[in-house]
């Protein structure tokens, strides 16, 4: 392999932040109360500045039992999730995720982002509340996107005295875990509260005592926010070694002479409506790292676009989509067939370290700096574990492909000193 393209890829694979964040708030005294239905005439209520088992016995009883979605359907399971719920029709809280700050964790931390929140609005919208009582937990699983915009979860725990209950994020090879009954335990008032990107596999540990009550939240990206990069010019300044690398691999005559493309692999899985979304929608919502990708590409004049990726079984060959592929999407003919014939609407690629010549002449070489993990299935249900079953939208495996000019048209390359540039 290229020296360039090695180091390239070395640096791209440590491109990666944690994709969630915790930390503790305060609820401020006179405004730490829930109130929540307990029948269609009963209201119930909690000062979780000063709770007592009595109050949480009651909360636990106006509960329902708690369902998740399985291959797109709704189960109840007290095996795979045990613990209540309330819906949000039935809660009211006199605490917001802005007076407890967790929205500028959001742009800071889990957006990574510098760029005023002006310019991108999310929304932050209550979703559930859920008590964990002794034994309670749920198994790992996905959160289930509820729009396109959909981008991350918020959980609020509040204070009260358990044990166990642990969040517990699968990241890549690793196991993050938040205590946050630990975390409760500073103060009475002190609530703890755990925001993460809602593709990312995660469980809660089994309590052993006490009532965990927590608050979920979805946050979605607002409709009208402006197609700004959440990526902030610091952030890209920061990661200066990989942009310097890239510059590299461009001009290095043997990348790619006769032009192609580079992919690069997401870190992330994006929700999608096989009939309404647009993957070209999609850039202005990549998260965190997979932002930070388009922006050096951007950064470097390459042009970027969003892919689904595909394997096409019959032909044994790699094909990128412009779309998503319905969720019993049949396939009859061959689909490489079918591509070739659409045009513009998909590629078929091939890796030109492994094959010296395309199958195809219209095959487009494409070197992964960041490798596929996994492809899109055309058969497969989507979502397997979530905490909602969704008909709607499910997560999809999406990759940024940038362009490459041949190597004699590329900025900075020793053949176009003599060209016009842009
Ligand atoms: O309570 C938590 O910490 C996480 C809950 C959760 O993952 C969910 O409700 O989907
Ligand atoms: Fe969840």
């Amino acid at each position: 392999m290229l020296e360039t393209l090695a180091e390239f890829k070395e640096l791209v694979q440590e491109y990666r932040q944690p994709p969630f964040s915790t930390g503790v708030a305060e609820l401020k005294e006179g405004a730490s109360s829930l109130f929540y239905a307990i029948d269609a005439s009963t209201t119930g209520r909690i000062d979780f500045a000063n709770v007592t088992d009595t109050d949480l016995e009651k909360l636990a009883a106006a509960c329902q039992p708690a369902t998740f979605g399985r291959n797109q359907e709704d189960v109840l399971d007290e095996g795979y999730r045990k613990a209540g719920k309330l819906d949000a029709a039935n809660i009211s809280v006199q605490f917001t995720p802005h007076d407890l700050g967790v929205v500028d964790v959001i742009y800071n931390h889990l957006l990574r982002s510098a760029v005023d929140s002006k310019d991108r609005p999310i929304n932050v919208e209550i979703y559930k509340l859920n008590v964990y009582g002794p034994g309670a937990f749920f198994k790992p699983h996905v959160d289930t996107p509820r729009s396109d915009k959909m981008f991350g979860s918020l959980v609020v725990v509040l204070p009260t005295v358990h044990e166990g209950g642990s969040l517990i994020f699968h990241w890549g090879d690793e196991d993050v875990s938040f205590d946050s009954a630990q975390a409760v335990k500073i103060q009475p008032t002190t609530a703890a509260f755990a925001v993460f990107a809602s593709d990312i596999e995660h469980e809660v540990a089994p309590v052993t005592s006490g009532y965990r009550v927590t608050l979920t939240y979805n946050l979605y990206w607002e409709a009208t926010a402006k197609n700004r990069p959440i990526v902030s010019v610091d952030a890209i300044e920061r990661d200066g070694a990989l942009k310097e690398s890239l510059q590299l691999l461009l001009k290095d005559p043997e990348f790619l002479p006769d032009g192609g493309a580079l992919g690069f692999a997401l870190n992330h899985k994006y929700p999608f409506n096989p009939d309404s979304t647009r993957l070209q929608n999609v850039l202005p919502w990549l998260k965190g790292p997979d932002a930070g990708l388009r922006e050096l590409c951007k950064e470097v004049s390459l042009e970027v676009s969003l892919k689904a990726v595909y394997f096409d079984p019959d032909s044994g060959e790699d094909i990128l989509l412009d779309y998503f592929f319905g969720f019993n999407g049949d396939v009859s003919d061959s689909l490489v067939e079918h591509i070739v014939e659409m045009e513009q609407e998909g590629l078929v690629i091939y890796d030109p370290e492994r094959v010296s010549e395309p199958e195809r002449e219209e095959s487009v070489a494409l070197i992964w700096a960041r490798p596929l993990q996994k492809v899109n299935r055309f058969h497969s249900a989507y979502a397997a574990y979530g905490n909602e079953a969704s008909l709607e939208y499910a997560y999809g495996e999406v990759c940024l492909v940038a362009t490459i000019p041949p190597a004699s048209e590329r900025i900075g390359s020793s053949d176009s000193s003599d060209m016009p540039s842009a």
